[in-house]
């Protein structure tokens, strides 16, 4: 069993994308399994890798990411590394994941869920309800636009893109009034004394699996899959499965107004879910709840009654 176990001659690859909370998230995943099988740091090696997705070259600043084709725009090339076996493990915001992986892959480790709220942030205003009629709020989320324009249509939102330092960095210049960040994100790169409250799920339901790592290997790898199911963490995996089984019934993808969370009371969840009109025109909300084993059942049957209400045409922009 011992010589099994990754060392510094032979340590286990952690592949990542270089963004300083990818990198947070890295050296998260590395810290709970050294501690789970008393290694050394050495024993395993951070892989930073360059997605299509970072490549600012590529990408207008002020495009929409949905206007680019997102899918897989952040994970092909760490997935490939996967594959090809460059890296051994692939540390993953699981918000930004698609329900399903590719042939030869498994997604299904997940660290103990952070804040899964959404932070307001503003230098100027107290909150969402402080802010004055026609105040800039700057976001790069479909799901944040449409909700903020489904509560407070005379907002003005721009797109806002780049990782959360950019992003703070355009609120200090002025480009807008307040945005809209992660409590997880800021939480896991110690960032919580900027100018910031949490936002209740009743008043801006978070994404699907907000705040959750999961970490993906190859199906083969059994040693590795072994390892990882030490450090998983069963609540955020129970949790997971009604939230994401409801985004896939949506056939919904990250860039898809759809906001959703799962939480458990004793073996007791209760899902809530929403669906927006990406122009915040139309919103249908609802929840549903049972014992913690229905969770996907759960989320199928709240997808279906979203849909329903919703009306075939509601999903036509999609083209
Ligand atoms: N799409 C970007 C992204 N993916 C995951 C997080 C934050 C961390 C998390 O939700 O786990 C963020 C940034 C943000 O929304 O503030």
């Amino acid at each position: 069993m011992m010589t099994l176990l990754p060392s510094p001659a032979a340590p286990l690859k952690i592949g990542t994308r270089g963004s300083p909370l990818a990198l947070a998230q890295a050296h998260e995943t590395r810290d709970r399994l050294a501690a789970a099988f008393d290694l050394p740091q050495d024993a395993f090696e951070i892989v930073v890798i360059k997605t299509t997705g970072d490549d600012r070259a590529m990408i207008a600043a002020d495009r929409p990411l949905k206007e680019i084709g997102n899918k897989g725009l952040f994970t092909k090339e760490i997935e490939e590394q996967l594959l090809s076996g460059g890296i051994d493990i692939a540390v993953h915001s699981m918000k930004d994941m698609p329900t399903e992986q590719p042939e030869g892959l498994v997604l299904d480790c997940y660290l103990p869920r952070e804040d899964e709220r959404d932070a307001f942030i503003s230098p100027g205003h107290a909150g969402l309800a402080a802010l004055p009629e026609g105040t800039v709020v700057g976001t790069s989320s479909l799901r944040r636009r449409a909700q903020l324009l489904n509560r407070r249509p005379d907002l003005q939102v721009v797109e806002f893109r780049g990782n959360v330092q950019t992003r703070l960095k355009k609120l200090e210049d002025g480009v807008a009034a307040a945005t809209f960040l992660a409590m997880a994100g800021l939480r896991r790169m110690d960032m919580t004394d900027i100018p910031m409250t949490a936002m209740s799920p009743d008043d801006m339901l978070p994404a699907i699996a907000q705040g959750a790592i999961g970490i993906e290997r190859r199906s083969d790898d059994s040693r590795t899959g072994d390892m990882l199911a030490a450090i998983h963490d069963t609540d955020t995996a129970t949790r997971l499965a009604a939230e994401r089984t409801f985004l896939a019934a949506l056939d919904g993808s990250c860039e898809t107004p759809i906001a959703g969370l799962a939480e458990l009371d004793g073996d007791r969840l209760r899902l809530r879910g929403e669906i927006l009109a990406p122009d915040g025109s139309a919103s249908h909300a609802g929840e549903l709840s049972g014992p913690a084993a229905d969770g996907p059942a759960m989320g199928r049957a709240l997808a279906e009654e979203l849909l329903a209400r919703a009306g075939p045409d509601f999903f036509a922009w999609r083209g």
